[in-house]
């Protein structure tokens, strides 16, 4: 994370307030804001694992970063542009969001189309048009599709597994990924782990990835990012996680009898 005049910043979030508007399209009147004066500024590269028990606020957060939620365009900055205002952010593929509605349907020929419907795998992933066919076999490999799974008749799994894929056809800048992982077995999420931490270290893409699932994310991420009732808890960089969570193991190591504390590697919070 960088202070908040790094040019290189690909996401900032500047004191950002955001209220759901009740059904006249307003805030309720004397409501509290959901997320409030919540800051934060990603760089090329950076991998932010955004961690919040449920209802903390993470899709919100997302949703805002991805375009779906006005707010004041000073408040959010996607690659130095205003998400919700500036559309081609989104329709080149430079910033790109993975969640929510997102799970039920996937872009296909223009249009949004339901992933559960009576169509192969390839007709849909071949169905995207202006396609790097390196990108597109590396990432039918990373995610072990089979092109001939009709859609309707797959596993949960391996549904999820061609819309990932489609997905992230096109190279992204900016990537947010809100729980998309849960249905993939461990084998397929270490995979696609290991794209997304590469597409980040040679491409110098950003990445945040809302997940409650943190096996094998010990070393996926290079920030971490806790947040609790719309308010930015913790924003740190991982070496100082591990640091931190080091020196804790040996504090409680001389104080407990028996030796050290378990402290979960730090990634446990609670709100
Ligand atoms: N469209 C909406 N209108 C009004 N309130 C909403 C809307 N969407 C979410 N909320 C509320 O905002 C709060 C934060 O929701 P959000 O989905 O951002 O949390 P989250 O951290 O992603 O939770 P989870 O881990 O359960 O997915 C919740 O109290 C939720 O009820």
């Amino acid at each position: 994370m960088a202070s908040k005049q790094n040019p290189e910043a690909l996401i900032e979030i500047n004191g950002l307030r955001f209220t759901y508007p009740g059904i006249d399209g307003h805030p309720p009147p004397g409501s509290k804001p959901l997320i409030d004066n919540f800051s934060l500024t990603l760089n090329s590269g950076d991998r932010c694992l955004l961690v919040g028990s449920n209802g903390a606020g993470k899709t919100t957060i997302l949703k805002i970063l991805g375009g779906k939620h006005m707010v004041e365009p000073h408040m959010v900055r996607v690659l130095g542009r205003s998400a919700f205002h500036d559309t081609a952010l989104t329709s080149s593929g430079d910033l790109c969001y993975l969640g929510g509605e997102w799970r039920r349907d996937v872009a296909f020929a223009g249009f949004e189309v339901a992933i559960q419907m009576d169509i192969s795998a390839e007709k849909l992933i071949f169905g995207v048009a202006g396609i790097d066919p390196q990108r597109r076999a590396e990432l039918l490999k990373v995610l072990d599709i089979d092109l001939s799974w009709r859609m309707h008749k797959v596993s949960d799994g391996q549904r999820r597994r061609v819309q990932i894929c489609m997905g992230l056809l096109k190279p992204f800048k900016v990537l947010l990924l809100d729980e998309i992982t849960v249905d993939l077995d461990v084998l397929a999420r270490a995979d696609l782990l290991k794209f997304l931490r590469k597409e980040c270290e040679e491409k110098g893409a950003t990445i945040i990835y809302a997940t409650h699932i943190f096996d094998g994310l010990e070393d996926w991420p290079s920030h971490i990012v806790y947040v609790a009732k719309g308010t930015l808890q913790l924003a740190m960089p991982m070496d100082k996680v591990k640091e931190i969570s080091k020196l804790s193991l040996m504090i409680d190591g001389s104080r407990v009898a028996g030796g050290p504390r378990a402290v979960n590697n730090g990634w446990a919070a609670e709100d």
